[in-house]
């Protein structure tokens, strides 16, 4: 479990980027830190694993504050994915990969042989191990990114915008693929976007931002959808535009979920815990507002 305890963040030349935040984290879910620009969404993410430390406040990993974890243990025991991938230009995928099992001191062909069946993993063919990261398209290179952050196998996986660079229609796989991953490795996921449908997509837990770090809402897409908090909730979701017409998807047999799609066919959520009163494909047009 991850842990935000009335946490403020204001950076030396006093921009407050987050004021008291409080927000809790269950293990094994994705929960999307969503909001306009600047809202203060990196800086969240960034104070899971030290990268940026808050000013007052605690955040707890496990029970544990991170401020009393060695940072550079702590970055290597949690995965962390950024916008472009993040990949170093020089290094073939292969080695990539293997990081930071690498600089934990695994042996080359044991971290070469684990970096190959992450390529698997991340639905990547094995002859890419050998090309350099500008060879690859823009959606191959996220994958890679995924894959070196799963290299460590750690419990957290922080995402960073992953995958704000590539097109509409890579994006809906590369978000399928992620939810895909999270449920077959277990992983808890924290996930920054700007971008709404994306947070719908992909979250068991929204956390919506608003402008000079404070939570406007917390809550699961369906909650977030049915009960905005206030106006900019409603006006950040899009619900008081009245445009967002969905429908339900038949139940996914393994996990269960039954998911919302808006009139494009994206995914907008999920129901998890739906009642009688919504049966198995059926399709009923649903309103979020
Ligand atoms: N190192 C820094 N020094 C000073 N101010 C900073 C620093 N990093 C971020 N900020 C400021 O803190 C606020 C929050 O920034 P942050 O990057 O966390 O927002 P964000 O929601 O992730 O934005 P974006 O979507 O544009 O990446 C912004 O006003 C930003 O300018």
């Amino acid at each position: 479990m991850i842990e935000f305890r009335g946490v403020t963040k204001q950076y030396p030349d006093g921009t407050l980027a987050i004021e008291h935040v409080d927000i809790v984290i269950q293990p094994r879910t994705i929960t999307v830190l969503v909001g306009s620009s600047g809202s203060g969404k990196t800086t969240l993410l960034r104070m899971i694993n030290r990268m940026v430390d808050p000013t007052s406040g605690q955040v707890l990993v496990d029970g544990t504050d991170v401020a009393t974890v060695d940072p550079v243990r702590l970055r290597r025991s949690i995965g962390y994915v950024m916008q472009n991938g993040g990949l170093l230009p020089h290094r073939r995928i292969v080695d990539n990969v293997a990081t930071v099992p690498l600089l934990r001191g695994v042996a080359k062909s044991a971290a070469r042989a684990r970096s190959l069946e992450l390529l698997d993993t991340v639905g990547l063919d094995r002859g890419l191990a050998d090309k350099y990261p500008r060879q690859l398209s823009g959606g191959q290179q996220q994958r890679v990114g995924v894959a070196r952050a799963l290299a460590a196998d750690p419990n957290i996986l922080l995402m960073d915008e992953p995958f704000g660079a590539v097109d509409p229609i890579v994006r809906l796989e590369l978000q399928t693929e992620l939810r895909r991953l999270q449920s077959a490795l277990d992983k808890t996921v924290v996930f920054v976007t700007h971008d709404i449908d994306e947070a719908f997509a992909l979250a068991d837990q929204m956390v919506i931002l608003r402008t000079g770090g404070i939570v406007a809402q917390i809550g699961t897409p369906a909650e977030v959808l049915a009960h905005p908090a206030d106006d900019f909730v409603a006006s950040f979701i899009g619900a008081d535009r009245g445009q967002r017409r969905l429908r339900l998807q038949p139940r996914d047999p393994a996990s269960g979920r039954i998911v919302v799609v808006d009139s494009a066919g994206r995914p907008a959520g999920l129901i998890e815990d739906d009642h009688a009163s919504i049966g198995d494909g059926a399709s009923p047009d649903v309103k979020a507002s």
